[in-house]
């Protein structure tokens, strides 16, 4: 059996509980949670046949497995760069961290001192071994566009662009590189990050982020062309009850990787 420690008990964190309990070769141990909110994070796994430990930060002593991140950007800092350093292999769900210049090198050399690794993961997109086998042959293009549901947008910049309660059509909120959007938009434009990060790199990935009134859904797509031929992609996420930013398959995404860790064929 996998002892796992997760960073955040959100939208996300509690999806990934819920569907973990039927695995027998998966146990989260431990949650962390932000300093002051114990007792909500409590109440949130009270339902959970075995209710993980809440704690704020990793003891000295434990050696969980893996650590997975659910949290949020600032969890990397906090959480993920001094696991790294102990020896924890870690999962980032919050990829767009990533955009933070240096951030990459740090963890990469916090990973080496640790003897370890960090697996980013696909998250709300799909494609990502496609996109990041392309890039061997060499890429010529890759643009994204991300259209969610105006309340998606809510508390973001994009309330400095157009007001999202009496929006009427489509409207683009942010056309710019990867690195913007996942600086501007932390909690939306983790998508352009993966996927820059797999493909063209930060700064040569298009993004356009768009506020649809009309859409129920998180939609993702993007086009890569390259020595290896192109590539179109288009994924209608349900957005997560919880968390309208936050698309289902996100959930999925972190319960699969858990899994091809732990069992005897990965896929
Ligand atoms: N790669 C992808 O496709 C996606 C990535 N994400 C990332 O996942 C993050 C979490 O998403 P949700 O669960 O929907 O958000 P949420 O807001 O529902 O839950 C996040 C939880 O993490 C906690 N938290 C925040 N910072 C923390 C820290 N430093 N240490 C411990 N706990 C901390 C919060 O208190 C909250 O309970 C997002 O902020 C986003 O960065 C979200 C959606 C898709
Ligand atoms: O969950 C989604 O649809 C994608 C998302 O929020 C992100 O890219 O940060």
């Amino acid at each position: 059996m996998l002892h796992i420690t997760m960073i955040g008990c959100g939208a996300i964190g509690v999806g990934v509980l819920e569907l973990l309990e039927k695995d027998p070769q998966l146990c989260v141990d431990a949650v962390i949670a932000s300093a002051g909110s114990e007792d909500l994070v409590r109440q949130r796994l009270a339902s959970l046949r075995q209710p993980p430990q809440v704690l704020t930060a990793l003891p000295a002593e434990a050696r969980p497995d893996l650590l997975v991140e659910c949290a949020g950007h600032k969890a990397i800092e906090e959480h993920v760069l001094p696991a790294l350093e102990r020896g924890i292999a870690c999962l980032i769900v919050s990829v767009g961290a990533l955009s933070e210049v240096g951030l990459v090198e740090r963890l990469e050399a916090a990973a080496a001192r640790g003897n370890t690794r960090i697996e980013l993961l696909p998250g709300a997109i799909g494609g990502i071994d496609a996109l990041s086998a392309a890039k061997l042959g060499g890429l010529d293009s890759v643009a994204y566009v991300g259209r969610k549901p105006a309340r998606a947008w809510k508390h973001t910049p994009a309330e400095q662009v157009c007001d999202l309660d009496t929006l009427s059509e489509p409207t683009v909120i942010f056309e710019g590189s990867a690195r913007e959007a996942a600086r501007l938009y932390p909690k939306n434009a983790n998508v352009a990050a993966t996927l820059s990060l797999a493909g063209l790199g930060l700064d040569r990935t298009r993004v356009t982020l768009i506020a649809d009134p009309s859409s129920e859904e998180n939609v993702h797509q993007f086009a890569a062309k390259g020595a290896f031929g192109g590539f179109e992609m288009s994924l209608r996420g349900k957005p997560l009850q919880a968390n309208p930013k936050t698309s289902a398959l996100t959930v999925y995404s972190v319960v699969r990787a858990l899994g091809n860790h732990a069992h005897a064929i990965s896929i």
